[in-house]
């Protein structure tokens, strides 16, 4: 089990180890006891999401679902290719206003590990591509909030694109004028 830090320390990178042969490969994608043997201990998830998007440069995101109802999300790509952020607002954070952005594609197996107090989103970066995350809570939608994708200082790998939003994104509020609701708590 390879586990790498990111430039925010609660931000991990997760590879499982895969299996090849002539048939392809077999991959244990989730274990919590060999992470917790290689030294990451994890929440219990609750629910685990799948969805495809058809267009090249469909972005989903920045979410978040406040608490009670704050998620911890491990996000990996099931089909083609993705660039998978998370922003750090938890009030008081060292790394405040930071993020992280990994290219998770079916082919490198790369998983990120996203706690809560964080946005998430992602950019797709081929067409027909899936993404597969486990969460530590349910969805509320009474919870559930969104940040602009623009406005958060990312470098998005597709510069320059229009990307392709969901109406909820298209009128999300900016970084600037999101009141958290998450504080660090080191
Ligand atoms: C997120 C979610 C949505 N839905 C429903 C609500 C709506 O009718 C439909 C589509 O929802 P959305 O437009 O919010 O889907 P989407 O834009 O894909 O939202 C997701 O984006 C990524 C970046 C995340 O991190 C997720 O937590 C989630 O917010 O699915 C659920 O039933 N359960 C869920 O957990």
């Amino acid at each position: 089990m390879d586990i790498t830090p990111t430039s925010i320390k609660d931000v991990v990178v997760i590879v499982p180890p895969r299996f090849g042969d002539h048939r392809g490969f077999f991959s244990e994608s989730w274990n919590r006891a060999k992470l917790e043997a290689a030294g990451l201990s994890l929440p219990e998830f609750v629910q685990d999401n799948h969805s495809l998007s058809r267009e090249i440069g469909t972005v989903r995101g920045l979410h978040f679902q406040s608490p009670p109802h704050a998620q911890g999300k491990l996000v990996r790509c099931g089909r083609g290719r993705l660039f998978d952020v998370a922003v750090d607002v938890r009030r008081g954070s060292p790394t405040f206003g930071n993020w992280v952005g990994e290219e998770l594609t079916f082919e490198n197996g790369k998983q990120l590990w996203i706690p809560a107090g964080f946005l998430h989103g992602f950019m797709t970066l081929e067409a027909d591509t899936e993404i597969v995350y486990k969460c530590t809570d349910g969805y509320a939608p009474d919870c559930d909030g969104a940040v602009r994708w623009d406005s958060c200082g990312i470098e998005w790998p597709l510069d320059g694109i229009t990307p392709v939003l969901s109406g909820k994104d298209e009128a999300a509020q900016t970084l600037d004028a999101f009141d958290t609701p998450f504080s660090y708590e080191g």
